[in-house]
């Protein structure tokens, strides 16, 4: 068996259980794209801390079944609506029916995004404009969303979902590329406008992490050897370990944390 065979591989099934944030039981929390991959396990998470959740995809499938999980452990079944976050409008309702019903959000977690590939001289403004309508222009709409109601609750964590992949000049999704860059723009050019009012914001850039859609679509043999040729921990990232990040910048530990980029890459370089 070679070295890299017989490398450990972590899974979000096995990953360990989060730390408990006692300042996150009964907070309310709104998360993009929330159905599956790291937003589900977000999801999942935030409930597992006591807090109330909301959240809007795109699929019904599969997150009808997630509420139904949590449900079924005992946790209070999020609040979910189908909404493609491509129509801001229908972005803006879902938040501010989703506060009706739960109350104004301490936590905003912009998660959804999309890694579809594309080559530079494939992309026509329409494939651009969706790409970054998806990647960024969601981000933004949904904090305009939510300031309203965390100024009234005064304070509130705005957690940015990211990506290494600009930063390791990963080919293959340019338009993905500078929608996730202006990610950190969007991050510090609003810290210091919002910080006044208590509201922290913060990208957190995650690397290669397992979803069953990165698993399914890039995780052949190939994959697996340059995920072992770039990062320096072995274990493959699970979607919990994105959410144990995104857990301690939504509580208060991470009081003092604002218009940061926090990693969980495994050191991929
Ligand atoms: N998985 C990785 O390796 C990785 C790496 C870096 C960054 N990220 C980022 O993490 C975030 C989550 O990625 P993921 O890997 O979990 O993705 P995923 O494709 O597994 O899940 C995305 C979720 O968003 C939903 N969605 C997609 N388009 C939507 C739309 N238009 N409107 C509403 N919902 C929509 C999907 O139904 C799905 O539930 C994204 O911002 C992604 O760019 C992921």
């Amino acid at each position: 068996m070679s070295d890299a065979a017989a490398r450990p591989k972590a899974s979000a099934t096995d990953a360990p259980a989060e730390s408990t944030y006692p300042s996150l039981h009964g907070r309310r929390v709104f998360v993009t794209g929330g159905g599956s991959g790291i937003g589900a396990a977000l999801v999942e998470a935030f409930a597992r801390q006591g807090a109330r959740v909301a959240f809007v995809d795109i699929e019904a499938g599969h997150s009808d079944a997630l509420c139904e999980r949590i449900a079924q452990t005992g946790l209070p079944r999020p609040w979910w609506r189908r909404c493609d976050v491509i129509d801001v409008p229908a972005l803006q309702a879902a938040v501010r029916d989703a506060a009706a019903e739960l109350g104004d959000f301490h936590v905003l977690v912009n998660n959804v995004g999309s890694d579809d590939r594309h080559a530079l001289d494939e992309v026509t403004p329409e494939y651009w404009d969706r790409r970054v309508a998806i990647n960024q222009r969601a981000a933004f709409f949904a904090v305009q969303a939510v300031v309203p109601g965390m100024r009234r609750l005064g304070a509130g964590s705005i957690v940015n979902i990211g990506s290494t992949g600009w930063h390791n000049k990963t080919p293959g999704y340019p338009v993905y590329s500078a929608a996730k860059a202006s990610v950190n723009g969007m991050t510090r050019g609003l810290a210091r406008e919002l910080g006044a009012d208590r509201i922290r914001i913060n990208t957190v850039a995650p690397g290669w992490v397992m979803t069953q859609r990165q698993i399914e679509l890039w995780l052949d043999e190939a994959g697996e050897r340059e995920l072992q040729r770039n990062q320096c921990l072995p274990d493959r990232l699970a979607p919990a370990d994105v959410a144990r990040m995104v857990l301690f910048l939504a509580s208060d530990d991470a009081r003092a944390c604002t218009a940061q980029e926090f990693v969980v890459d495994a050191g991929w370089s």
